[in-house]
């Protein structure tokens, strides 16, 4: 009956399976190296091979958790919030964006898109997986694309997904970490030749912080 009542809850994204909260530095993208508070949601079944935080995966794993708790917390640390995950878009955000956004905060999201879009945002950052495509409809809403470039074939797949983005949207080739010697400087090439591109690092590896 409890749990029921839990799945209910969660259903309508009252409640949410949170993995963890930290405050830090955006590591990654057009805002890396600005102070931000992270909301890491649990569940994800996209399933990309390479995936940094295969623990967020399973919900079942992540307590369901009282969103007006979530949003107390984040208030004390930052003005800018990124919730990510798991894939945030497994859920609907609608509550939970709309609490942050009541309390003056701004919101930013980092999703591959590959569910039906909720939630407001102030900054949608876009993570085109080609293993379970972005839903058409997210593309015109999109602020920022960056693709992870794993081997050659992503540049091609970085330039179809760009196609499908507004004019102003901010593009980024970022390497896949395990790959990062090998695929860094073709990614340096790249953006000589392609200089509508930016790299992007995921610098809080490289400083050692969350
Ligand atoms: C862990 S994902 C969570 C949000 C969402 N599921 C997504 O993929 O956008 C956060 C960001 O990390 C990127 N990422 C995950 N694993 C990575 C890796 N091994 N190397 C580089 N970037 C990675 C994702 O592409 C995404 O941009
Ligand atoms: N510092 C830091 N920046 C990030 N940008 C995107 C991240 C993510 O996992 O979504 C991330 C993360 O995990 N840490
Ligand atoms: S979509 Fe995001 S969280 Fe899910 S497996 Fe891929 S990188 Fe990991
Ligand atoms: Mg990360």
């Amino acid at each position: 009956m409890q749990n029921e009542n839990i799945e209910k809850l969660v259903r309508k994204g009252i409640m949410l399976p949170l993995m963890e909260e930290f405050y830090t530095i955006q590591g990654e993208g057009y805002h890396t190296g600005t102070a931000a508070y992270f909301i890491r949601i649990g569940g994800c079944d996209v399933g990309c091979h390479w995936c940094d935080v295969k623990e967020s995966w399973d919900p079942e794993k992540h307590p369901p958790t009282q969103i007006g708790s979530i949003i107390e917390n984040a208030k004390k640390y930052s003005n800018t919030i990124v919730i990510t995950g798991g894939e945030p878009l497994t859920w609907d955000m609608s509550l939970l964006t709309e609490g942050l956004k009541a309390n003056g905060l701004n919101i930013h999201i980092e999703t591959s898109g590959a569910y039906d879009m909720t939630g407001v945002w102030d900054w949608i950052c876009l993570s085109p997986k080609k293993i379970k495509l972005p839903k058409p409809e997210i593309y015109p809403r999109v602020d920022e694309l960056k693709v992870i470039i794993y081997n050659k074939s992503d540049f091609k797949f970085a330039e179809e997904q760009a196609a499908q983005v507004s004019e102003d949207c901010e593009l980024f080739l970022q390497p896949e970490w395990s790959v990062r010697e090998k695929m860094t400087p073709q990614i340096v090439e790249y953006v000589m030749k392609y200089p509508k591109w930016r790299i992007s690092l995921q610098t809080h590896k490289y400083l050692n912080i969350p």
